[in-house]
């Protein structure tokens, strides 16, 4: 079997499996579990996630070193995903009683820092040229329209079309986002978030996210991405900026070359999975234990 553990970020949730267990087809491994009606659930909270984190924890640095790979509800796997990453930290902290991680992710190596009540991670400095996000033209693209949506596109470590509207409830996401998430000017996509301004200087925010092919209770690249884009487009000039998504409060802090991503993390549950014909299910504490599908 399998062992597991379940994350959120805000309420972006995720199994977490350490990669030194044998899973030969981790694509098809995350299209099952993340189902968010036959996937795996406690009982208790949601079923399914918003994808599956294999965690390679590599010792011997002066901080704990872990390797993110995130494959995504529809086998996919992106490059980056600051909510996966902060709870890559806290599972890595978790093992080591270390409170500086490094975690390695394809679009670089993020060091993170754990304390009592939240994970800080270094995302890098969000970029709006049109190699980064990338952009199938020669200009950035800021605030134009694509869709029914006027969009900036800004890489966070994965691409963000960030659109600002007067209230993010008012929006049907799962209508508008879809033909902004496939434009042709997105080579390879886009995640699509919707911020608004929430009264107090910060913003609300809420993503559909590729991967996904949905709406997640947070996206902690998309809560960068509000906060880079408000800056640039002089909805702020703060260095620190709150972004609310549906699921809690994130704040994000520009300190020199880096955009800072700051919230917390918890830890839902764990168990294990058999792979196979039918899937088997053990939770962690359930009286129950085994869930045979
Ligand atoms: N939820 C993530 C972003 C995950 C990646 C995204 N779905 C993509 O494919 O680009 C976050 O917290 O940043």
């Amino acid at each position: 079997m399998i062992s597991f553990d379940k994350f959120h970020g805000t309420g972006n949730d995720f199994f977490v499996i350490d990669a030194a267990q044998p899973v030969t087809d981790r694509r098809r491994l995350a299209i099952d579990l993340c189902d968010r009606d036959s996937g795996i659930g406690d009982g208790d909270g949601s079923t399914g996630a918003d994808g599956v984190l294999f965690l390679a924890l590599e010792a011997g640095y002066a901080s704990p070193r872990v390797v993110m790979t995130l494959v995504q509800p529809d086998g996919s796997t992106a490059p980056m995903c600051g909510n996966g990453a902060r709870c890559a930290a806290a599972w890595a902290a978790e093992r080591t009683g270390e409170r500086v991680v490094m975690v390695d992710t394809q679009s670089g190596t993020r060091r993170a820092t754990v304390d009592e009540t939240a994970v800080s991670i270094e995302m890098g400095m969000p970029r709006f040229s049109p190699e980064a996000v990338p952009l199938a033209r020669d200009e950035p693209l800021v605030e134009e329209p694509i869709g029914d949506l006027d969009a900036t596109a800004v890489d966070t470590g994965v691409p963000h079309a960030v659109a600002f509207v007067d209230d993010v409830s008012t929006i049907d996401l799962e209508s508008v986002a879809p033909p902004v998430r496939h434009a042709e000017v997105f080579p390879r996509g886009a995640n699509v978030t919707v911020a608004s301004p929430d009264g107090a200087g910060g913003f609300d925010q809420r993503t559909y996210e590729r991967g996904v092919e949905g709406e997640t209770r947070s996206c902690g690249t998309g809560a960068v991405a509000v906060a880079a884009a408000a800056r640039k487009l002089g909805r702020t000039e703060d260095d620190s900026v709150t972004v609310s998504p549906p699921g809690g409060e994130l704040d994000v802090e520009f300190s020199g070359t880096e955009a800072i991503l700051r919230g917390p993390t918890e830890r839902e549950f764990a168990g294990r999975v058999s792979l196979g014909g039918s899937r088997s299910v053990e939770i962690d504490g359930d009286a129950g234990a085994t869930a045979d599908d």
